[in-house]
């Protein structure tokens, strides 16, 4: 049974531009969500790092850096153990919301041993989800679940501005029928 909307493209496709434009509709008509972001943070053009902010803002904290947190390495990113917090809390009240969002699913957050344990147990929660997953994603536990429960919406240039539509279709769906 499908349960989750899974974004996916490029990066810089306008993954989280369209997850952002999704989230506003649903807020606005008084759906309840909880979840995470993970910006990307440019110092003079250079991408030194990642935070990681819970969906209303009220939490953040690093999420990996080039320099300065000592969490298992992602390429050249130093993870940031401080993020498993704010991921923590940001699903805390978990049975409390129609609908959990993450952006995203991928290495770097799975490398932090609570992200990946905050994001099994929303996959055990049996809420629905809109996720964006990044393309390279290879885990064997996790994919493999998403692959089962979720209908994947691949993001480029052409379709972005349509697919907001699409997919706030799908998760309305979702959220009527969980
Ligand atoms: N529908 C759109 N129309 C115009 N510009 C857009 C649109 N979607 C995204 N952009 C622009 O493209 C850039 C990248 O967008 P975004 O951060 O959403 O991509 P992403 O796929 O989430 O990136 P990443 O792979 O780094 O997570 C931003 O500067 C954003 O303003």
């Amino acid at each position: 049974m499908e349960m989750y909307a899974l974004v996916t493209g490029r990066p810089g496709v306008g993954k989280t531009t369209l997850v952002r434009r999704v989230v506003e509709k649903l807020r606005k008509e008084g759906y309840t969500m909880a979840g995470f972001f993970c910006p990307e943070v440019r110092q003079s053009g250079r991408r030194i790092g990642f935070r990681i902010t819970s969906l209303d803002g009220s939490l953040e904290a690093w999420l990996a850096k080039i320099e300065g947190c000592n969490g298992p390495r992602v390429g050249r990113y130093n993870t940031c153990q401080e993020a498993e917090e704010v991921a923590r809390r940001a699903v805390e009240h978990i049975d409390d919301v129609d609908l959990i969002v993450i952006d995203e699913i991928g290495p770097m957050e799975l490398r932090l041993r609570g992200i990946r344990e905050v994001i099994l147990r929303v996959l055990r929660s049996g809420k629905p989800g809109l996720f964006v997953v990044h393309e390279r994603l290879s885990d064997r536990e996790i994919l493999p679940i998403l692959q089962r429960r979720g209908r994947w919406y691949r993001v480029t240039v052409e379709n972005r501005d349509r697919l907001v539509d699409d997919v706030y279709s799908f998760v309305k769906s979702l959220v009527k029928r969980y």
